[in-house]
């Protein structure tokens, strides 16, 4: 058994920056991560082409600009050096292979006590803090839905965080689900490397290009939501006209009203769009049913597939291995609307990465938590 005042859970971009401010504020911490490296879902659950959709000034972590240098909008492997860099910065240095199965409060000890596999050696281990930190993030599973049928699809399928690059399915008919950033940036890929491709919208979906996230990000420093919204969806009538004949309808509320409110991101276009309407990438709406390599619509429509690709989206997992916090999470594994602070709970247990507004909220869920937590050992020294 070991004992420290402050326990981790994920190295992510999350558990990365909670552990440099801890650092920093001189609180003994330990990071406790499931793969063999920090960053994983960059490092192993993502595909190539991918890049941060919105500006570098927006995706920092806690005290480390990226390099002048680098490129506005940061590739996937800039990103990856960033945190690398930033890990041995701060003297960052999580404990890997430790897949977190129970962490629960301790009443009579008054400390939270986690059970750990060690999954490489398969051996136990027991760790104990007066702190915890979840950062095991909004992704930390992805989504497939249950099709009918879908068991015995005659081809291949997986979920968006299993794909790598386009150019292993050229000449093949791939069904990507989802019109979300994954969906409609691997539809993108898909087709540039000459695989026919169609995508599943089933429901409304704000398309914008990353020149006016960025310009709506400067935006709302000045200007409310709404007023922003209504900008927005003027350039998106310039740049797009209306979709609706290529089977993209767009929410009736805005698109940063939906991002504040439910933390929904819009669909930042990579050239998909372009592409949807030359006619290269077909779009279906819901799927009804899966026979062999037939995929029927529910527009009665059906097609033959060999591949088909989940980008349906991820969910948090914490329910699975934390018990105890259920006044800081919901059944879903998310921060409870009501809360002041969505950060935090009772008993010491403090969440990081959960505030659906991607690398800005970590950056400042981070600061807030480490400041948290060094204010009540301070007081505890006083007291
Ligand atoms: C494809 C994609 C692109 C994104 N692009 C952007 C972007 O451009 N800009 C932006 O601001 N945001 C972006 N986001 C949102 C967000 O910033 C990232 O998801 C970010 O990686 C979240 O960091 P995190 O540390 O909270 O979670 P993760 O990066 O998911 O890290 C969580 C870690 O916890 C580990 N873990 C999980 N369960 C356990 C357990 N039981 N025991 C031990 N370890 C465990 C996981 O292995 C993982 O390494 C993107 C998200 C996705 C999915
Ligand atoms: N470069 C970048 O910065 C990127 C960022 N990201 C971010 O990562 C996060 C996850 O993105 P993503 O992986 O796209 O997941 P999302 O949850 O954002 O999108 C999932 C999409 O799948 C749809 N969907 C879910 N279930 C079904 C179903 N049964 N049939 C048809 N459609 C379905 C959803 O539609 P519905 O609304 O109807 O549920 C939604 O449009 C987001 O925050 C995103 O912004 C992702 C990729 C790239
Ligand atoms: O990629 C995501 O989903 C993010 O949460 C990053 C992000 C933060 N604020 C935004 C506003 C519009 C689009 C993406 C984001």
């Amino acid at each position: 058994m070991e004992e420290v005042a402050v326990i981790i859970v994920g190295a992510g971009p999350s558990g990365i920056a909670t552990s440099a401010c801890l650092n920093r504020l001189e609180i003994p911490n330990i990071v406790l991560e499931r793969e063999g490296c920090c960053g994983s879902l960059w490092k192993k659950r993502a595909y190539d082409r991918l890049k941060l959709h919105i500006p570098k000034q927006y995706c920092e972590l806690p005290y480390m600009s990226y390099p002048s240098n680098a490129p506005t909008f940061v590739p996937r492997n800039g990103f990856i050096a960033y945190l690398d860099e930033y890990l041995s910065h701060f003297g960052v240095t999580p404990r890997f292979n430790r897949s977190v199965g129970l962490a629960f409060y301790d009443v009579d000890a008054g400390k939270w006590r986690l059970e750990v596999t060690n999954v490489c050696s398969h051996v136990k281990e027991v760790y104990v803090a007066q702190f915890l930190v979840v950062a095991t993030g909004e992704n930390a599973e992805g989504v497939i839905p249950d099709i009918p049928g879908l068991g015995g699809f005659a081809g291949e399928y997986m979920h968006a965080s299993q794909f790598s690059n386009g150019r292993e399915y050229r000449g093949k008919d791939v069904l990507v689900v989802g019109c979300g950033n994954s969906g409609m940036e691997i539809s993108y890929d898909l087709c540039q490397s000459n695989a026919r491709t169609s995508i599943v919208n089933r429901s409304p979906v704000h398309v914008v290009t990353k020149e006016m996230v960025s310009l709506a990000m400067i935006l709302l420093k000045f200007l409310s939501v709404t007023s922003v919204d209504t900008i927005l969806a003027k350039l998106c009538k310039l740049r797009f006209d209306d979709l609706s004949e290529y089977g993209i309808q767009r929410p009736e509320e805005g698109p940063f009203y939906l991002k504040k409110t439910q933390g929904r991101s819009p669909t930042i276009d990579v050239g998909c769009v372009d592409r949807i309407k030359e006619g290269k990438i077909k779009v279906f709406p819901s799927m009804a049913n899966i026979q062999g390599k037939k995929i029927e619509f529910t527009n009665g429509e059906s097609n033959q597939f060999d591949v088909i690709i989940f980008a349906t989206g991820y969910r948090s997992t914490v329910g699975r291995w934390l018990k105890g916090g259920e006044e800081l999470f919901d059944d879903n594994g998310f921060p409870k609307q009501d809360l002041v602070n969505k950060w935090k709970g009772s008993n010491g247990l403090y969440c990081v990465g959960f505030a659906r507004n991607g690398l800005l909220a970590i950056s400042s869920d981070a600061k807030n938590v480490s400041q948290d937590i060094s204010t009540l050992i301070l007081n505890c020294q006083n007291c």
